[in-house]
């Protein structure tokens, strides 16, 4: 009761008065009514800005449903399709429309184009209260977009328009103007945007990725294996920095770590070219990017004997870690010492190989993963420089500010990779210093450990053995973020036989296509609403070979359609978003995004079709939402607080 006294003592600072009390009441409910807001999903984003920026920009189709949904009657395809470029790239779309027009033709067209930008932005805000709205509003503009924005219906909208757009033009301002409304429209029409993982690896701008979601309103993430793997690495792990450069090196993308991140790799580079002699082993030639045709043979060189030099590095730290982890339970992949460095084979699960290659000149035989001197001092001062990035490590923050392992939101549960699970459909056991963790535990642990990494001193034991837990969660048979038995580096670089590369996948990835295993798993993190899904990626979903990105009876839907250009090949698209609205789940197939330039110019979209996931669902209000649960809770203070007014119990200011 005391306590309930305090509580409300401070509320009444806020609303002193009993119309204060009432206006927020009624303001509370209010918003509860009002339509929930649009979520968009997106994940596998691998690097691949300009097809992030662009489903941004476009809200994954929305934006152009907006428009359609005004223009439908009035306007053609084409005109449509040119409406919509213009709002998703202002500046350029209205560059080529104007260039060769007359000073009286520009004004004609922005006394056309004008009043549609408002409209549409009207449109979008009808979602949302006033105040969302208004803070929306970028501050040069404030005063008039409110006005139009929220202007009396009954005032002549003709006269009002041509007056503002009159003064726009005279003063020089309606290009401004038009930038503003695009960009304003781009804003209301997603709410919140999710983030299933895997922003970092293989394409060639995960630092442009981040610096966006820096800039944009409401978003979280949910980390990948790769994401963790750039945390570890910027958290001091060398297993993962180890990794980390040789996956640049394997993508031809160099250029983040060292023009991005000013980490320097000269003293790497030297070191392989003067150690490193063979240069015609296919399996170390980078994947380089198809629309990136810049090599020189001596450029490619350079490129496989750095990936040679780190995956030997690579291998010799992954000893170490496994020795000071032995619940990891990954010794079998230690495999320098089944060399025969005479011979030139290897021994695998009894079976011998021939090795692709014997140049391994930092290899002692007989103590095969003994760093030697110049790699221990290259491995020490990339960590350090990893670690001393400032760009790096505000990048890093911002993702383990903003992320988590999994998220329930709204009902739905999203993570990037899998439940770990036995073939009986058990949830995983992981065993580590004498406990056991599965299912949400597991999760949790392995997030309470990245927040270990990140607060605990560096070089101490305990931060050491949080950051080889990072480097497990990117490689290691019980992972939530890799679901797979093992990971085949060394075979894919080493041997020739494509059976000794496979990775299995965990049991998850067959039980997710059943509703009962998904259930099992959304119970785990008691998800039991009608409208619970699960959102997961990782796995590019083979859409061309008739792979079904929506499973277990709608329950389950996998996202990673293939952003990522190496993965386009197999996929067929150019990678699947979600967005989910006041009427349900829509899933968009994208095509593969050519170029920005095509996007404006040919009016380029790259939503082909859309699959609705949920049928004859009610639409759904804010009420029906975690924000409005929140908001009720509110709500119903604020009446204890008005009844306290009212029966004397505190006293209202008047
Ligand atoms: O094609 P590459 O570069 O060899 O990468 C393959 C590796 O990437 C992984 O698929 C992990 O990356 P994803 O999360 O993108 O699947 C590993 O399982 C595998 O060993
Ligand atoms: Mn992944």
């Amino acid at each position: 009761m005391e306590a309930n006294l305090k509580y409300l003592k401070l509320l009444s600072k806020q609303f002193p008065t009993i119309s204060s009390v009432t206006t927020e009441i009624m303001n509370l409910e209010a918003i509860l009514n009002l339509p929930k807001g649009t979520e968009h999903f997106v994940s596998d984003l691998h690097g691949e800005y300009d097809a992030f920026e662009h489903v941004l920009r476009n809200g994954s189709g929305n934006v152009k449903r907006k428009v359609q949904d005004l223009y439908e009657d009035s306007l053609s395809a084409d005109e449509i399709d040119e409406l919509a470029t213009l709002i998703y790239y202002p500046e350029e779309k209205m560059e080529v429309i104007l260039q060769d027009k007359s000073k009286e033709e520009k004004e004609q067209w922005y006394r056309l184009v004008l009043p549609q930008l408002v409209d549409i932005t009207i449109h979008a805000a009808s979602k949302y209260t006033r105040s969302k709205v208004r803070k929306a509003i970028p501050s040069d503009y404030e005063y008039i977009l409110s006005e139009l924005l929220f202007r009396d219906p009954a005032a002549n909208k003709k006269d009002y328009y041509n007056e503002i757009i009159s003064s726009m033009i005279e003063l020089d301002r309606a290009d401004d103007f038009v930038v503003t409304l695009g960009y304003l429209i781009q804003r209301l029409v997603v709410d919140h945007l999710h983030v299933v993982g895997d922003i970092y690896d293989r394409g060639p701008h995960p630092e442009k990725i981040i610096d966006r979601m820096k800039s944009y309103h409401s978003l979280d993430i949910q980390w990948g294996n790769h994401d963790v793997l750039w945390m570890g690495a910027a958290l001091g792990s060398k297993d993962c920095v180890a990794n980390v450069i040789r996956i640049c090196a394997r993508y031809d993308n160099l250029e983040i770590i060292e023009d991005a991140y000013g980490i320097s790799l000269r003293h790497l580079i030297s070191f392989a070219e003067r150690v490193y002699t063979s240069t015609n082993c296919s399996t170390f030639v980078p994947k380089a990017d198809p629309y990136k045709d810049r090599h020189y043979a001596d450029e490619l060189e350079q490129l496989c004997k750095l990936q040679q030099a780190i995956a030997v590095i690579q291998f010799k730290l992954e000893k170490q870690a496994i020795d000071r982890n032995p619940d990891f339970e990954m010794e079998d992949r230690l495999l320098l010492h089944q060399i025969d460095f005479d011979q030139g084979i290897i021994q695998l699960r009894g079976e011998e190989y021939d090795m692709v290659t014997m140049d391994f000149p930092t290899v002692d035989p007989d103590n095969p993963y003994e760093l030697t001197e110049e790699e221990n001092q290259i491995m020490t001062d990339l960590s350090q420089a990893f670690m001393n990035s400032e760009q790096l490590q505000d990048h890093i923050h911002f993702m383990i500010e903003k992320g988590s392992m999994y998220l329930v939101y709204n009902d739905n549960l999203l993570f990037h990779g899998c439940m770990p699970m036995t073939k009986e459909g058990d949830f995983l056991e992981f065993h580590y210093h004498d406990e056991i963790y599965s299912g949400k535990a597991l999760f949790d642990f392995f997030e309470q450990a990245i927040r270990d990494a990140v607060s605990l001193n560096k070089g101490c034991l305990e931060h050491t053995l949080a950051a080889d837990l990072i480097w497990y969660l990117w490689s290691g048979a019980v992972s939530p973020l890799f679901g797979k038995h093992a990971m085949t580096t060394f075979e894919r670089y080493y041997i020739e036989e494509k059976e000794t590369w496979t990775e299995h996948k965990n049991k998850y990835y067959k039980l997710r296509e059943t509703e009962e295993g998904v259930n099992k798993i959304l119970n785990e993190f008691n998800c039991n609403g009608p409208n619970s899904h699960i959102i997961n990626g990782h796995t590019p979903i083979k859409e061309k070979s008739g792979e079904n990105p929506i499973k277990a009876n709608n329950r389950m839907l996998v996202i990673d359609g293939g952003f990522s250009k190496a993965y386009q090949g197999k996929t067929g698209i150019g990678g699947y978003t979600l967005l989910y609205n006041s009427y349900g789940m829509e899933l968009a197939v994208n095509q593969p995004f050519s170029s920005r330039q095509d996007a404006v110019k040919n009016h380029t979209d790259i939503v082909s079709t859309k699959r609705v996931v949920d049928k004859d669902m009610e639409r759904q209000k804010v009420a029906d939402t975690d924000i409005g649960e929140q908001l009720r809770e509110e709500s119903k203070d604020l009446k204890i607080l008005l009844d306290a007014y009212r029966t004397g119990r505190l006293a209202p200011k008047r």
